[in-house]
């Protein structure tokens, strides 16, 4: 997908989304419905500039450019469909994730009320839906409730994507607005839709709504769903810690979600106070030795008598298999830990109990707590202006909290991770004030992937200089499995084969 870039004084640039008048002459245009929808007679100014934009980065030297800006969402003043001409579609691929169900809602009651779109269609169980399911239809009645449950009403999944299949549906169905609610991955598909969209000259707007609760999409602030999963989260936190203040030397462990991204345990343990220590997939960690993780264990139990842990699922990268859709899926990096503490301290004085709480799935089932509902009504509104208006092949989601539409390849081109050189990591360190792991001992064996330690742009160039920066000492070696493939938990009950 070529960027459209348009430039301007003082380091100005837009980086701007795709329309339909980019690739089809002639459309007609027509006066957009709300200058006569009560819900907007309200309103000071109907309709958003043509010219007002976003700036990517809020933070900027007085001497520095104006840089990157997006387009500001919102309805515009003509539009590019008449109510009983719009078939639209909306499909949910992908995990779990609170709010999709409002999402939904949403969309449909915004294309009804808003613009008088009555024809509807959900696309069932993900992208393999379109061609391999009969369609759903949608009206505001049908999904009036929806927002009260977790889960997706249209069903979802992983794997199954084939781009002509797809499309060819997309046409066979009359279909000329689609949103698309999606992670990473689906943000990828739907670039790819829009581009063959595009190649056979259809009037077809392609609209994606990101949606995951590992908030690894990059440019937008955050991803509807996060914040609940962590107000979720804080109930396995609390438990894990009770359990551990409630006996002798207690250790509590809690696994949350998040492949490559630490970002569900990093705000769940700045939320929490209850937690100790806080490990995640960008920050590699050892064990043994000074600065590792069982000395620190050892010295908590001691001060204060119990502890409570948290590990994303990706941290140390245990990587088992791929799913469906290729991602990565990992062995239980939490009974790994579990092991690991026990077997350790089985072989000194300090008798410890280890209680591991999995709550991953719990965490992402729930429906989406007030701030997100309230999140998603404003995606899928504004998702819906910009389908109007002839924008497509973007996405939408706030900049500095002002809602964008970024083009596809600017969401897709490297996820969004923890960049443990900025300031959130450094403030978790300090709340926690556990180790940074920064400064393993000659010869500690490091959990994780050491190549991929994310440091901002800054932090990255001086690291290049004098390599303080990252915890890559040219003399450790990574060991992704230095215990046994196979081991046994140490209650007896069951032997775990982690291949
Ligand atoms: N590069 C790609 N090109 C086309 N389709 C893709 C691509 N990557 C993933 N997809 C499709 O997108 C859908 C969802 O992808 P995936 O399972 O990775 O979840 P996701 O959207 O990243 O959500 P999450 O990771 O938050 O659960 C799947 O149907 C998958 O086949
Ligand atoms: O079991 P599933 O559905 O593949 O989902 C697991 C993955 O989905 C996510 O919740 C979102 O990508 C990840 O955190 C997790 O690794
Ligand atoms: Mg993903």
């Amino acid at each position: 997908m070529e960027p459209k870039i348009v430039t301007g004084e003082g380091g100005y640039a837009l980086d701007d989304v795709p329309h339909f008048s980019d690739y089809l002459t002639n459309l007609p245009t027509y006066p957009n419905p709300l200058q006569t929808n009560p819900s907007y007679s309200v309103t000071k100014q109907y309709f958003v500039d043509f010219d007002d934009t976003v700036v990517q980065k809020a933070v900027q030297h007085k001497d520095g450019p104006r840089g990157i800006h997006f387009r500001r969402q919102g309805p515009r003043q003509k539009v590019y469909f008449k109510p009983d001409e719009v078939t639209a579609c909306i499909v949910t691929c992908g995990g779990l994730c609170p709010g999709l169900n409002t999402v939904i809602r949403e969309l449909v009651c915004g294309l009804d009320y808003m613009y008088g779109v009555k024809n509807i269609l959900g696309i069932e169980c993900g992208y393999k839906g379109f061609y391999a399911r009969n369609t759903l239809p949608l009206t505001p009645k049908t999904v009036d409730s929806i927002h009260k449950r977790g889960g997706t009403i249209l069903g979802t999944s992983r794997g199954g994507y084939v781009t002509s299949k797809i499309v060819d549906s997309i046409q066979d169905r009359g279909i000329n607005q689609v949103y698309i609610i999606g992670g990473d991955g689906t943000q990828k598909g739907a670039s790819v839709i829009y581009q063959e969209v595009r190649k056979r000259g259809l009037k077809v707007a392609v609209v994606g709504i990101p949606k995951t609760i590992d908030n690894d999409i990059p440019i937008i602030d955050k991803s509807f769903g996060f914040d609940t999963a962590v107000e979720e989260a804080q109930r396995a936190i609390n438990a894990a810690h009770t359990e551990a203040e409630s006996v002798e030397n207690g250790i509590g462990l809690v696994k949350l979600m998040g492949r490559d991204s630490g970002f569900i345990a990093m705000f769940a343990t700045l939320a929490s106070r209850d937690v100790d220590c806080c490990l995640i997939p960008e920050s590699p960690f050892y064990l043994e030795g000074e600065g590792g993780l069982y000395e620190f264990i050892g010295r908590r139990l001691r001060e204060n008598g119990h502890m409570v842990i948290v590990i994303a699922e990706g941290a140390g990268e245990k990587v088992e298999e791929r799913d469906p859709s290729g991602n990565k899926a990992f062995k239980d990096v939490g009974l790994w830990l579990s092991f690991m503490i026990k077997e350790h301290f089985a072989k000194t004085k300090l008798n410890i109990t280890l209680k591991y709480i999995d709550p991953t799935y719990m965490i992402r089932a729930v429906p989406a707590n007030a701030s997100d509902n309230v999140y998603c009504t404003i995606l899928a509104q504004s998702a819906i202006h910009g389908a109007m208006a002839g924008y497509t092949g973007c996405t939408v989601g706030p900049v500095n909290g002002r809602q964008c539409y970024i083009p596809f390849y600017r969401v897709i081109e490297k996820p969004n991770k923890v960049v443990i050189t900025d300031r959130m990591w450094a403030r978790l360190l300090s709340s926690t004030n556990q180790p940074s792991f920064m400064h393993p001992p000659k010869g500690a064996i490091i959990e994780g992937k050491q190549d991929e330690v994310v440091l901002s742009e800054s932090a990255a160039e001086e690291s290049n200089e004098n390599e303080k920066c990252t915890p890559t000492s040219t003399s450790l070696s990574i060991h992704d499995n230095h215990v046994d493939d196979q081991y046994s938990m140490s209650n007896g009950s069951s032997e775990l084969l982690l291949k």
